[in-house]
C-alpha cells in the first residue's frame, strides 16, 4: 500500500525552498530503497512567522518556528517537519526526535554591503543591520567604529530593508542565501576564525514522531554522519550554557575520519564562542575529541571558567 508522508512547513520562501529541497532527494532515496511513498505539502504558520517584525528576544525566542510544526506532528496531523538546525530549541518534546541530518551547507556569516567589498572596505562608522547578538559582538571587535542597528524579517524582507532602510551593509547566514540562489549578492563571507557561526548554522534537522519506524528508515539514508557529529557537539556546547538562540554564543565545529581510517571514530575539532554585544571581550577556546557531547561540556566548562556565565547573566536580564 501506498503511503502519503504529509511534510509539513513554514510559507517563508526559505522554509519553502529548503522544504522543496528536503522532499526532492527523499523521493529520489525512496525509489532507490524501492519503497511507495508520495509526499504533500502542508503549510503551517508558527508564531516566530506572525511577530516577525518583533526583536526575537523580547517574545522569548525558545521554539518559536518550531513549536506549532511539534504539535501537528504530535497530532497526526503532519508527518515529519523540515526545520533550519540553527532554529531548533535544544529539548525535542516527549515522542519526537530528529530523524536526519543532511550534509550541511557553507556554514559562515555573509556580509552583504551596499557598495560591494569586504568588512575592512566598509568606510568609518558604517551603519550595519543585525540583531544577532553572536554577529553583534564579533563585528564591533573587529571594527569597534561600525554602527551597528537592529534589523528583522525574512531574508528576503531584510534585503530589501538593506536598500530601503539606509543601511551600509547587513549580515546573513550564508547558507540561507545560497539555498535560495542569492549568494551573488554575497559581498564577502567571513571567516569562522573572526566571526564564529551560531550553533548549527548551515544544517537543517529533519523531524518525525519517534515511532514512525518506516519514516526513520528512510530518513536514515539521508543522514550525513560528519555534520550530524559536529551538530551534536554544538548542541552540547549550546546546552552547557543554557543558550538559547538570543544569546552571544557561537559554536563550529568539523568532524573528519579518524586516525585509524574509515574505522577510527572521526574526530571532531570546534571553537565555542561566548561574547560581550559591544565586542570588548570575546572569550574562544577550540579543542579536538572524539566525544561530540563531552566536546561541548568541555569547552563550555573552560569558557565558564574565563567569565563566559556572567557575560550571559548580563544579557539576559
Ligand atoms: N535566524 C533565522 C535563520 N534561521 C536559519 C537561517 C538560514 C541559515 C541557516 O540555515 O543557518 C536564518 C537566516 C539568517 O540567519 O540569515
Amino acid at each position: 500500500m501506498k503511503r502519503t508522508i504529509v511534510v509539513g512547513t513554514r510559507q517563508s520562501a526559505l522554509a519553502l525552498t529548503q522544504t522543496g529541497w528536503v522532499v526532492d532527494r527523499l523521493r529520489e532515496l525512496s525509489a532507490r530503497l524501492g519503497m511507495e511513498v508520495d509526499f504533500e505539502l502542508k503549510k503551517i504558520v508558527t508564531r516566530g512567522d506572525q511577530i516577525l517584525d518583533v526583536t526575537l528576544s523580547k517574545v522569548g525566542g525558545k521554539g518559536l518556528f518550531t513549536k506549532e510544526l511539534e504539535e501537528g506532528m504530535l497530532g497526526g496531523e503532519i508527518d515529519i517537519a523540515v526545520h533550519s538546525m540553527k532554529d531548533m530549541p535544544f529539548e525535542l518534546p516527549e515522542g519526537l526526535t530528529i530523524g536526519a541530518v543532511p550534509e550541511r551547507e557553507d556554514p559562515r556569516d555573509a556580509l552583504i554591503s551596499r557598495k560591494a567589498g569586504t568588512l575592512e572596505e566598509l568606510p568609518r562608522g558604517a551603519r550595519v543591520g543585525t540583531s544577532s547578538l553572536r554577529r553583534a559582538s564579533q563585528l564591533q571587535h573587529a571594527r569597534p567604529d561600525l554602527r551597528i542597528d537592529t534589523i528583522r524579517g525574512n531574508i528576503d524582507s531584510r534585503l530589501r530593508k538593506l536598500e530601503s532602510e539606509g543601511y551600509d551593509a547587513i549580515l546573513l547566514a550564508a547558507a540561507g542565501l545560497r539555498r535560495m540562489g542569492w549568494e551573488d549578492r554575497i559581498t564577502a563571507l567571513l571567516p569562522p576564525e573572526t566571526c564564529v557561526p551560531a550553533v548549527g548554522q548551515g544544517a537543517l534537522a529533519i523531524e518525525c514522531r519517534a515511532d514512525d519506524a518506516p519514516l526513520l528508515e528512510l530518513l536514515r539514508s539521508f543522514q550525513h554522519e560528519p555534520t550530524a557529529l559536529a551538530v551534536r557537539a554544538e548542541r552540547s556546547f549550546l546546552g552547557s550554557l543554557n543558550g538559547g538562540c538570543q544569546v552571544p554564543i557561537g559554536a563550529y565545529a568539523v568532524a573528519r575520519p579518524g586516525e585509524s581510517g574509515a574505522e577510527g571514530a572521526p574526530l571532531l575539532t570546534m571553537t565555542g564562542f561566548v561574547g560581550t554585544p559591544d565586542g570588548q571581550t570575546l572569550l574562544k577556546e577550540t579543542s579536538t575529541g572524539t566525544d561530540p557531547e563531552q566536546l561541548g561540556r568541555q569547552i563550555a566548562a573552560v569558557l565558564k571558567e574565563r567569565g563566559a556565565d556572567r557575560i550571559l547573566a548580563a544579557v539576559r536580564v
